[in-house]
């Protein structure tokens, strides 16, 4: 794969349909999502909002509603990937809605590809926009206004190592690290946090799937994309 064509856009810039999509949230929300995965959830539906989430849940009491932000009322769990791995979702279907991620995610339903990603499925996401040969992507850098460092430089990261096998990931992962989101997380300033959650945002490739959200009926649902790696002999 020779080039491609980024975008790196805040939600709000959003104004029409990009045919590829990535949508980034670091902390925490497609970190939590990969971690649901992990803990053997089979789906995760993106709420458009808290009452839509309660509505799911009061409708499939069996589902898993989480929200982030301190725990509430009606929901399961809060936005933490330290909490959620402790947590047996096997089978499950998990219903997220967030303040950024989950949004984000919303802008875009009607791509044709929509991934969700941060750094624990950030070889994978690069792995699979190389087997789409994807020629146009637009990265929605979900925190603060698209400002928020921890998404750009996990977007800016994906977009090099998708073209550059080997991009170092040291400078981008630091960014990350000091970013307001971390730093706030790390202090406490966030509810609903567990210790360990932005070392947990940190790792990474800590998955080996990427994850494909897509309209199913009304509800945009995400779930994990094995992708073959190139010793699988696979496509790429
Ligand atoms: O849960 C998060 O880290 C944030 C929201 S908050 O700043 O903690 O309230 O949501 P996200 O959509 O995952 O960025
Ligand atoms: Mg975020």
């Amino acid at each position: 794969m020779i080039g491609m064509d980024t975008r790196f856009v805040g939600i709000a810039e959003v104004v029409e349909t990009p045919s590829v999509a990535v949508v980034v949230d670091v902390m925490r929300a497609f970190t939590v999502a990969a971690w649901a995965f992990a803990q053997g959830a089979e789906k995760i539906v993106l709420a458009e909002s808290l009452d839509d989430a309660l509505a799911l849940k009061a409708r499939h009491p069996e589902w898993v509603a989480l929200k982030d932000g301190p725990p509430a009322p009606g929901f399961d769990t809060v936005n933490s990937p330290g909490l959620l791995r402790s947590i047996d979702l096997g089978g499950r279907t998990v219903v997220q809605k967030t303040t950024a991620g989950t949004v984000g995610a919303l802008a875009v339903k009607e791509a044709s590809l929509v991934l969700c990603a941060g750094f624990v499925v950030a070889e994978a996401t690069a792995r699979l926009l190389r087997a789409r040969k994807s020629d146009s992507v637009t990265f929605v850098v979900t925190g603060e206004d698209g400002q928020a460092d921890e998404d750009l430089a996990c977007a800016q990261y994906i977009a090099r190592r998708t073209t550059e096998a080997g991009t170092d990931a040291a400078g981008f992962l630091r960014r990350a690290a000091e970013s307001r989101a971390a730093t706030e997380l790390a202090e406490g300033v966030r509810q609903g946090v567990h210790p360990d959650d932005v070392a947990l945002c940190l790792e990474l490739d800590r998955f080996p799937f990427a994850m494909v959200a897509a309209l199913e009926g009304s509800l945009m649902v995400l779930r994990p994309y094995a992708v073959p790696s190139p010793t699988d002999g696979g496509p790429i």
